[in-house]
Formats: C-alpha cells, sequence, structure tokens
C-alpha cells in the first residue's frame, strides 16, 4: 500500500468527529486532483475551487461541509480547517448531480457551460455511459458560473451493500477545458477510492459537540436532535435552490420554513404559504399560478396567484403529495424555466422571482414509485431535502415547548404576566405518546392552560399550570368514549345518501366534501375566524393571512350544495359577505 494511503487511513482512524474526517478526505481528494492538474495538459491553465461533503441518508442532510482549496496548498496533514458552511460559501447542491448519481451509482463530471454530464462509469451495470445532458436549470447554471465553476464532479458515498449516503462535489474553473472532460477521467478512479475509503467515517461519526445554537421567534425550541441540524438548515436558508422539508404532520415544518425565510436574503420580501390540503385539485392550477377574471365559470375577478404573491420573497408550499399531475407539470415548468402563465391571460408568460420551500409528511418516492408523483419533479423539489424529526425523538425538547406555550398563551391573555408550569406537570407530558406533535402538544396546553384559569377563578396575572390541568387536558385528547362526533357524521351520511336517491339526477359526491365549510363556518361564527382555524389546526393559514381565502372557499362549497338540494343556506353563510373583519365569536 502507498505511504500516502496508509497515512489517510490512519488519520481516519484516529478522527474522532465528523468535520475531522471530512477535512482529512477533502484534503486528500484535493490534493490527489491537483496533482493530476499539474502533470496534465491543463497544467497552470485550471485551478480546483473546493470539495464539498453531503452527507444525505434516506434522503435527508445530516451533514454538510466545504474544504477551499485554497486553504490545503501547502498545508500539512492534520493543518487547516474546514470553511464552516455559510453565506459567503459556495455549495452545490445539483439536483440533476444528485440525480444522476443515484441512477448511473458512479461518479459523474459536469460540463457546467455545456450542461452536459458525463457518468464516469464503474457503477450500475448496463447503464448507458455516453455523455447526456444535465437538466439543471439556468438559475443553476448562472450560480455556477458565478462561483467561477466551469467543471464540476460528484462522488457517490456508497455503504457497504451498495446504498447511496451521499455525495462529494468538486468544482474547479478551466477556460482552456470547455466543451471537454478536463481531468475527472483520468483522476476519477483515486478519488473514487478515496471516498469509498471515507465513508464510513463520514456517515458513521458524531458530529463536532457545538454550543446549543441561539433561539428566535421562529425557532424558540431547539434540542439536541434539532441543534444538529440547524447549521445544515442556516446554510439552506441562505441558499437559492429549493428546500424540501419533510416529517410528520405537526412536527412544524411550516414554522422551519418560515424561519428559512427570515434567515435568507429575501427576507424583506413576502413569505407566502400555500396548504394543498385546502385546495381542491381542479384549484391548484389557478391558486398556484392566479388567473385573469372569466378564465373559467366563477372566475368573477381576478387573483394573483400565490406565485406572483410571493414574488421577490418565499413560497412555502405544504403537503405537496396532494398536487394533481397537472398541476406538477405547471410547478416543474416554473422550477425549470422561472417562468409561468396566468390562466386566462393568453400569451406571455411572467417570470418567477421566488424562492420555494416544499412541505411533505408522505412518502415521495414511494407516490413516484406508484406513479402518483413525477419522478423529475421529485428530482427537482429533493434539491436540499431536511427531515423534522417527531416530537417523540425530541423528549428533551417537550418540557421547553410545554414552557414556551404556556407563557405564549398567557402573554396573549394577561400581558406583562407571569405563568409557570410545574415540574409534576412537565413529567406527566413527558410520560405521555405524541402522535400528533408539537400541533398537539399545544393543544393540549391550551385546554390545561383554561383549565387552570376556571380552577383561578379567570384571568390573573400569575398563573399556575399544575399536574391535574395536564392531567384532565390529556384525559379530554384520549378520544373520549361518548364522542358524538362518529354518530352524527354517519347520520350526515345517511342524509346524504336519501337525497341522492330522492333526486333525479346524481349527486356529486364531491359534494360532501362542504363538510369542511359546515365545521369551519360554524367555529368562525362562534369563535371568530381566526381562532376557528386555530382550532382546526391551521394556524398557519392565520400566520400568513391566507385564512379569509380559505374560510371563503369552503363556504363556498357549502353555498353550492345548498343551491343544489335547493335549501337556503345556514345563518354561518353571512360570513361571506361579511369578509374582512374577525367576527365577534360567542354567537
Ligand atoms: N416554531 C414554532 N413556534 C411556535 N409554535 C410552533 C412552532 N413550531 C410548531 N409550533 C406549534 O406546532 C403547530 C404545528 O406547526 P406547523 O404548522 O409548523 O407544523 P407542520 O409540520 O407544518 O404541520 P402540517 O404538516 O400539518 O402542516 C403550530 O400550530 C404550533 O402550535
Amino acid at each position: 500500500m502507498s505511504e500516502e494511503l496508509s497515512s489517510f487511513l490512519a488519520a481516519m482512524h484516529s478522527s474522532k468527529h465528523f468535520e475531522e474526517a471530512a477535512y482529512e478526505t477533502l484534503r486528500a481528494m484535493l490534493l490527489c486532483a491537483e496533482r493530476a492538474l499539474e502533470s496534465g495538459r491543463f497544467s497552470r491553465r485550471g485551478r480546483l475551487l473546493r470539495g464539498v461533503v453531503h452527507v444525505r441518508p434516506d434522503d435527508a442532510y445530516r451533514r454538510l461541509t466545504v474544504l477551499e482549496a485554497e486553504s490545503v496548498r501547502g498545508r500539512k496533514q492534520g493543518e487547516g480547517a474546514l470553511t464552516p458552511a455559510g453565506q459567503d460559501v459556495a455549495l452545490l447542491a445539483s439536483a440533476s448531480a444528485w440525480r444522476a448519481v443515484m441512477e448511473h451509482g458512479c461518479a459523474v463530471a459536469i460540463d457546467v457551460n455545456l450542461k452536459s454530464l458525463q457518468p464516469l462509469g464503474g457503477g450500475v451495470p448496463g447503464k448507458d455511459v455516453r455523455p447526456q445532458s444535465a437538466t439543471f436549470n439556468q438559475d443553476s447554471q448562472r450560480r455556477l458560473l458565478g462561483r467561477q465553476a466551469t467543471h464540476v464532479c460528484v462522488f457517490p458515498l456508497r455503504v457497504p451493500g451498495g446504498r447511496i449516503d451521499g455525495m462529494i462535489s468538486f468544482e474547479a474553473e478551466c477556460m482552456a477545458a470547455l466543451g471537454q472532460e478536463f481531468i475527472w477521467q483520468e483522476v476519477g478512479r483515486q478519488l473514487q477510492l478515496l471516498a469509498d475509503i471515507s465513508v464510513a467515517w463520514l456517515t458513521g461519526l458524531p458530529p463536532r459537540p457545538i454550543a446549543t445554537p441561539g433561539t428566535d421567534d421562529f425557532l424558540p425550541v431547539i434540542g439536541a436532535s434539532m441543534a444538529s441540524l440547524v447549521p445544515v438548515l442556516r446554510v439552506f436558508a441562505q441558499q437559492e435552490e429549493t428546500i424540501l422539508v419533510s416529517g410528520p404532520t405537526g412536527a412544524g415544518k411550516s414554522r422551519l420554513a418560515r424561519w428559512c425565510h427570515e434567515r435568507s436574503g429575501r427576507r424583506q420580501g413576502h413569505f407566502e404559504s400555500l396548504d394543498l390540503t385546502t385546495v381542491p385539485e381542479d384549484l391548484q392550477m389557478g391558486e398556484l399560478f392566479g388567473w385573469r377574471r372569466g378564465a373559467f365559470t366563477g372566475a368573477v375577478r381576478d387573483n394573483p396567484g400565490s406565485i406572483a404573491r410571493a414574488e421577490g420573497g418565499t413560497l412555502f408550499i405544504d403537503e405537496i403529495d396532494k398536487l394533481s399531475l397537472k398541476a406538477q407539470a405547471g410547478l416543474l415548468h416554473v422550477l425549470e424555466e422561472r417562468t409561468y402563465r396566468v390562466l386566462g391571460e393568453g400569451l406571455g408568460d411572467q417570470r418567477a422571482n421566488v424562492r420555494f420551500i416544499i412541505g411533505t409528511n408522505a412518502n415521495l418516492r414511494e407516490a413516484v414509485r406508484k406513479g402518483a408523483f413525477r419522478e423529475d419533479l421529485y428530482y427537482r423539489i429533493n434539491v436540499l431535502p431536511l427531515r423534522v424529526p417527531p416530537l417523540d425523538e425530541r423528549q428533551d425538547e417537550i418540557p421547553l415547548w410545554a414552557r414556551y406555550m404556556v407563557s405564549r398563551r398567557h402573554q396573549e391573555k394577561s400581558p406583562g404576566g407571569q405563568a409557570r408550569i410545574t415540574p409534576e406537570a412537565e413529567r406527566l407530558l413527558l410520560q405521555s405518546a405524541w402522535p400528533g406533535n408539537l400541533r398537539q402538544l399545544d393543544n393540549i396546553i391550551r385546554r390545561a392552560y383554561t383549565l387552570a384559569m376556571v380552577d383561578q377563578g379567570g384571568a390573573a396575572q400569575e398563573l399556575e399550570l399544575r399536574e391535574k390541568h395536564v392531567q384532565q387536558a390529556l384525559a379530554y385528547d384520549a378520544a373520549p368514549e361518548d364522542s358524538q362526533l362518529i354518530d352524527a357524521l354517519c347520520h350526515a351520511a345517511k342524509a346524504f345518501l336519501q337525497e341522492a336517491q330522492r333526486r333525479e339526477t346524481p349527486l356529486d359526491i364531491d359534494l360532501a366534501e362542504s363538510f369542511r365549510g359546515f365545521v369551519l363556518g360554524t367555529a368562525a361564527k362562534q369563535v371568530g375566524r381566526e381562532e376557528a382555524f386555530r382550532l382546526m389546526g391551521r394556524e398557519s393559514l392565520v400566520k400568513s393571512r391566507n385564512h379569509q381565502k380559505a374560510l371563503r372557499r369552503e363556504l363556498e362549497k357549502v353555498e353550492v350544495l345548498c343551491r343544489e338540494v335547493r335549501r337556503p343556506g345556514p345563518e354561518f353563510l353571512e360570513l361571506l359577505t361579511a369578509e374582512g373583519g374577525e367576527s365577534s365569536g360567542g354567537a
């Protein structure tokens, strides 16, 4: 074994944390590439810029780090340090590079100017290793060229068994090699060997312990598992590429999206949020791209659409798996071309200056396999993927969230007052299961808070939330046996069926979707619009000021049902005309 290889192995063995292993790997690979460059035909006409380690097992980033080539020149092993990935550090996260690496199972070389991609071979048997066009869009190309990268090479991080848990990318500048492969073909095997050796350390070592990142209004609690994600998220926030935030419902995906917006260069722009569970499939195109008056029956006025509303800012699209195949094609076009057409506009495309953050709690890979989600769109949005762990995996956060939520509630009710939660009450919360995540915890705290307030005889400056309050709130949450909801729904279903049997023409089952409108309308009438949305777990719509619009959409469905069965509408339909202000509540 060469001396160099054995000293590389020794350096790996003595690495205690991911950062040390990443530094040694990138250094060894950069030096190896540098030697090949010096002795080859592009000597003194090209230079290596940087290497980046991307660890992304299970399709979610865990670690990400950068080493500038400049910083290793002339330094010995163990000297120098990784550049903390941040605002001014370039990050290659090309969706098409990742896709190509996954598909071919081998390294790929990219010519940025030509937008062409060359698999270096040795991967999936039978795969085409001829040059092909890379599908990165003009923005990615512009960004790469903007940081002088004319040539990029990406090596898979293959764990034993063949699974790819990440990649190592290198960027280089060499105008003389335009339209050629630069040095990658010559040095590819050696670089892949170094990547293969390092993979166990890169994917297995823990990160270097860091001080807990500071909290703020958008991320008020950071426990141990979130703390290791925050540095990655901070880098993501500052990029322009699409972020894919996955995680269970109520885990805090939309808040993280907002956090990213606030830490991005677009924070002066608008943060727009579109929750696809609230938009029926046939309205999705309109909600995204907007429409002109008369574009379709019922389009009585112009609607700019979410993309236009987010112009210059960020658009968070939640529950992306609910997007129809037709709207998926439209979104793909926007992501690739950065242009879209407003419905009913005739000719003329609009430019979209928007950063996208996508949320999902579905397994999108599985949806692709079933044909419900476009593969090309999946790769296009899967550029910077991140998984928010469920609350059960963030046990250390539970008491902190509980304290935060109690005091937030108290500040709303009694500004300037003091609220505390007793240690016994916190212990009880820790012993519970949280399938509904932060949203469920927030609901329990709200309920327990109300119980504590009733116990104290009303609002007061000081409030103590005790074990018994949490106990009662939890007991209420555990599906009471005498719940009338299911019985009432069975009644409603029978009434719907009877109506259908009574008529000569069919009663479209889609009209049953008006139930949401009945629930929201009743709630809005009783407790006010904002609280209604909070109670129904859609606080994000209130925050993004989209709740009026969502309410209108649901109430319109109630109106359609009433027309269809020729019955006057229920009282809450007045909300349709009393648009704008918050309803008085308590009616
Ligand atoms: N950063 C935060 N600050 C305050 N409350 C939060 C925060 N994150 C989550 N919560 C609480 O958890 C609830 C759910 O958060 P959020 O809407 O971000 O989750 P989600 O993962 O996007 O859910 P869904 O997938 O259902 O849309 C919020 O309504 C709020 O009560």
